[in-house]
């Protein structure tokens, strides 16, 4: 039997979408067979109400940077506000109510996120629990939110009855649930086919268009990225690079220190010698020498050296 919710919990609901600082974000998981430093300076800024996609590699840091941003564990080192939260500052109690009502995020793979044997709203109404506890103004009933991620009308349904794009797009009402100012989703669109994720992608838009929700999406497709208007890219645990409305840029590092892009970085390897010149807006970096296993004495070869051919 499934119980309907009666009245939608109360919760204080933050007004639009909160600003995320990242300064100098340092995080290292100590294992049996040592430190592993997954993130390693990372400085971002997101505005409220932005949209932005985090890419990068496999074991870049994604995973840990969104479980930071989303009270679910405390860096090592470095400073990250959520609003008006630094989240490094905060007892246990203050990341729950964080989590409660602040955050919302979306682990990757939908069904993790729902129970299969209620119904979607009494799905919804149960993510709002914890945000009802910390008092405050009413929340949005949960029809509401699964019509703002264009399920209306389904929300007697169970997760077994849904395609895997209406899945994906409980998932994000189950986050919504307590309305928060920052959604956090963990690829989204990674099961799905082109219009599954076009699906998922109106509905983050609808979301971030009617309510002001920043939203931060972690994928691995680039379209994604490019649709979301801003994508950065974490390498190596630092914001190396990012993309916006289609033109790419570097980021310059709190230690100073610049990404290349990787098919840059192709040809010309870590302890490349660069000459560095700059004009107003302009840098140019000449490469005059490259790491070499044999030819110059210093280790080095210099760029337009000839070859060490034998013979
Ligand atoms: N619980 C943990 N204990 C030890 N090392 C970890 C732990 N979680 C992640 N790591 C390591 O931290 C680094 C960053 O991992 P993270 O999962 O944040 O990267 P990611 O970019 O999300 O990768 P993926 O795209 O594969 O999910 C990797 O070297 C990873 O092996």
């Amino acid at each position: 039997m499934t119980i309907e919710p009666q009245e939608p919990p109360t919760a204080v609901r933050p007004a639009g979408g909160v600003a995320v600082t990242c300064h100098r974000l340092i995080h290292i998981y100590p294992t049996g067979t040592g430190d592993v430093v997954a993130l390693s300076g990372v400085d971002l800024r997101i505005a409220p109400g932005e949209m932005l996609a985090l890419v990068g590699p496999s074991g870049s840091g994604k995973s840990t940077l969104v479980a930071i941003l989303g009270g679910l564990m405390q860096p090592s080192a470095g400073r990250v506000h959520v609003g008006d939260h630094e989240l490094s500052r905060l007892s246990a109690k203050g990341l729950a109510a964080l989590r409660g009502a602040t955050v919302g995020t979306v682990l990757q793979g939908a069904e993790r996120n729902l129970l299969p044997y209620v119904s979607l709203a009494r799905n919804v109404w149960l993510a709002q629990r914890p945000a009802a506890r910390i008092a405050g103004r009413r929340l949005d009933p949960p029809e509401a939110i699964l019509d703002l991620v264009g399920l209306g009308g389904a929300s007697a349904r169970r997760v077994g009855d849904l395609t895997p794009g209406q899945r994906q797009r409980a998932a994000l009402a189950q986050g919504l649930a307590a309305g928060p100012g920052l959604l956090l989703v963990d690829e989204p669109t990674s099961q799905l086919d082109a219009s599954g994720r076009d699906e998922v992608l109106a509905a983050l838009a609808t979301v971030n268009a009617e309510r002001g929700t920043t939203v931060v999406v972690v994928t691995h497709d680039g379209e994604v990225g490019a649709r979301l208007g801003r994508a950065v890219t974490i390498r190596d645990g630092r914001v190396g690079a990012e993309g916006r409305d289609g033109r790419d840029f570097a980021v310059v590092a709190g230690d100073g220190t610049i990404q290349l892009p990787p098919e840059t970085l192709a040809g010309f390897p870590a302890g490349t010698l660069f000459e560095v010149d700059h004009t107003d807006q302009l840098v140019t970096l000449r490469a005059v020498a490259t790491p070499s296993s044999g030819g110059a004495d210093d280790g080095v070869a210099r760029v337009g050296d000839e070859p060490d051919h034998a013979g």
